[in-house]
């Protein structure tokens, strides 16, 4: 992704994100037109995004129209193309589940299906105790299977990030993918497994995106730098916008909108980022003390700042500049996969809405610490997270 002059002030800081992420998405819309295919409908995500994105940053808007999709962007856009056409196709043609295999099979040795399916239900009470609450509303069958995958996402990360991450080898890796394509095709290892098998075999669900989440383990394991946006952006794809293309056909699509089913899943696709952008620019301490960098380089260069400077961890105006292009990228992500959630069935709006101002949230909390997050800490105090729950709430239900 080419780059502009990112450090001379705080507003071409600006333009370049908007104008980085302009490109993104022009390349989105002119790939929409190319294939002439399901944007028929309305397109809501980029419109919009796009016309204020244009009177802020017209230089960007101008190179928007000639630019190409990188190859980041290219691999992730056919991943929720392929998302996309597996929930049409499954729509189309409503009826038993697609795959082979039934309950009966999966559940095999690891006892009662309902069992494996409290137990996931328990790991998620215990560590996303929000979103736990919000699942709450969904319908039994729905809420069964976001556990399922919850639970899947959560000892994926674990494998890299948890007590023996440091015996985890790429081979190990390798298994652990084999023990999906496995449980895929209904030959679930355990009682978790089991309950994943047979969510997928119900819900019209990629392995993609699943494979991809391991694809960013594997890259956990020996990448420590990232060279430019470009490089963060698939990244963030692999460990964070997975999740949302593989829930959101659990969540399911509201019966009554009329947006794209493409678009929908970009804006799946955005939350996951713009989460992980956040989770980046929350931990930059932390990562840094661990030998990581998840900022991008050229970025970082451009500003006057260095990789010393991370190390270092003081606050100087270089870096406050910097920060603060990077969390208006984070927003710009918030920002769009909003507008995704009022496309999703009523019951999942409220979860989504709320875990995404949450999370959000952390972004104001690191400018409150005036971008001090070396040694600070961002956080949302209780009260606010107590607040965002009711007016997440009502907002999802004035948007059904
Ligand atoms: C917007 C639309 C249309 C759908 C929503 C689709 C969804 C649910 C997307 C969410 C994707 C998601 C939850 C990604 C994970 C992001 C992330 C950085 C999680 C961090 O998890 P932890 O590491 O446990 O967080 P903490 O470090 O904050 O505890």
């Amino acid at each position: 992704m080419a780059v502009s002059s990112f450090s001379s002030s705080s507003s071409a800081a600006v333009a370049h994100h908007q104008g980085c992420f302009l490109r993104v998405h022009a390349r989105f819309l002119l790939h929409d037109h190319q294939q002439g295919r399901r944007n028929r409908r309305c397109p809501f995500v980029v419109r919009p995004l796009m016309a204020s994105l244009v009177a802020m940053a017209p230089a960007a808007a101008a190179s928007a129209r000639v630019s190409r999709r990188t190859a980041s962007e290219e691999a992730v856009y056919e991943v929720v193309l392929r998302q996309a056409a597996l929930v049409e196709e499954a729509a189309a043609a409503p009826g038993p589940p697609r795959r082979r295999w039934v309950e009966e099979d999966v559940a095999g040795s690891w006892g009662l299906l309902g069992d494996a399916y409290d137990r996931c239900g328990e790991v998620c009470a215990e560590y996303a105790k929000t979103f736990y609450l919000g699942t709450q509303l969904m319908t039994p069958e729905r809420r069964k299977a976001v556990w399922a995958i919850y639970v899947w996402c959560r000892r994926t990360d674990e494998l890299v990030d948890g007590p023996n991450a440091s015996y985890i080898t790429p081979k190990a890796l390798d298994r652990w993918e084999k023990r999906l394509e496995d449980l895929f095709e209904g030959r679930p290892y355990d009682m978790y497994d089991a309950a994943l098998s047979d969510t997928v075999s119900k819900f019209p669900v990629d392995i993609q995106p699943f494979k991809d989440m391991i694809e960013g383990m594997r890259l956990d394991l020996w990448k420590s730098r990232y060279k430019s946006f470009d490089e963060l952006y698939l990244y963030c794809y692999y460990v964070a916008g997975t999740v949302g293309l593989m829930t959101v056909p659990v969540m399911g699509i509201a019966p009554d909108s009329k947006a794209s089913t493409e678009s929908v899943y970009n804006a799946a696709l955005a939350l996951g980022i713009a989460n992980q952008l956040t989770n980046i620019l929350r931990d930059v301490g932390e990562d840094s003390r661990r030998g990581r960098i998840y900022l991008p380089l050229d970025e970082l260069a451009e500003a006057g700042l260095t990789e010393d400077d991370i190390f270092r961890g003081k606050v100087t105006d270089k870096w406050r500049k910097f920060m603060e292009g990077q969390i208006q990228r984070a927003r710009l992500f918030f920002d769009e996969a909003e507008k995704g959630v009022a496309h999703l069935d009523s019951a999942s709006r409220w979860p989504v809405l709320a875990s995404l101002w949450l999370y959000r949230q952390i972004l104001d909390a690191i400018e409150a610490n005036d971008y001090n997050n070396f040694t600070k800490r961002a956080y949302v105090g209780k009260a606010k997270k107590l607040l965002s729950l009711p007016v997440a709430y009502a907002r999802a239900a004035v948007a059904s």
